[in-house]
């Protein structure tokens, strides 16, 4: 019973899952949503996610949305194949869904802001506000200060060991590579030899194939 991703391979949520299902060396189905022709919204699609928004993941008779509920799904099924990704000692697992909670709810919304100010909108042909840059990128400096802080004692976010908490970082971090924000990373020398660290990965290098061989979806 094969594993089905349902996504786009531009799409940081997708990415999540895409990378957790190499990280484990799992097979899967990709199936391309034609996100252009609004796929995302409409039946199939939206029986697999009623906010038609990629990714959807099917295993059988289990159908999930939200990437981070997906990826958590992944390796708790998995426990024994591929990374570990998470931490069976219980004051390392609660660090790591903390920093989990952290990634989702203080780094991602201002990072997919930088985002969608530098990328996406120059996909619509819609013009970059600079103004909305500058709000952005002094709320992400004061984010990733807690992170410098953290990194400068630990290797990886959640502890000694890559996990689960660092990958649900990765993709949005790569996104932001692209753009002026990097600065923002390189100025903060643990915050930048992690992510160097993270990106280095050849679970990392399969996602960023997967993309070349799609980029025309
Ligand atoms: N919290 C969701 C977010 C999913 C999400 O925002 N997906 C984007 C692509 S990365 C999307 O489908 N955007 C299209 C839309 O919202 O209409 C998750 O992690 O799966």
């Amino acid at each position: 019973m094969a594993m089905k991703v349902h996504g786009h391979v531009l799409s940081a949520a997708t990415q999540r899952v895409t990378l957790t299902l190499y990280e484990k060396e799992l097979d899967f189905e990709f199936i391309a949503v034609d996100m252009k022709s609004g796929d995302h919204k409409n039946e199939p699609f939206i029986s697999l996610n009623p906010f038609g928004q990629v990714p959807a993941f099917e295993h059988g008779d289990l159908k999930l949305c939200e990437s981070r509920a997906i990826t958590q799904y992944i390796v708790h099924e998995h426990p024994n194949k591929g990374t570990q990704l998470i931490f069976r000692d219980g004051k390392k697992m609660a660090i790591m869904l903390m920093w989990m909670q952290i990634e989702a709810n203080q780094l991602d919304p201002v990072a997919t802001k930088l985002a969608w100010e530098f990328i996406f909108k120059k996909m619509f042909g819609l013009e970059t506000d600079l103004v909305a840059v500058e709000e952005h990128e002094a709320k992400l400096s004061k984010v990733l200060d807690v992170y410098e802080a953290r990194l400068t004692n630990s290797k990886y976010i959640a502890g000694d060991a890559f996990s689960l908490a660092d990958l649900h970082h990765l993709p949005i971090i790569q996104c932001l590579m692209g753009t002026p924000s990097k600065k923002l990373f390189d100025e903060r020398p643990h915050v930048s030899a992690w992510c160097a660290d993270m990106l280095a990965r050849p679970a990392w290098a399969k996602v960023i194939a997967m993309q070349e061989q799609n980029k025309d979806l």
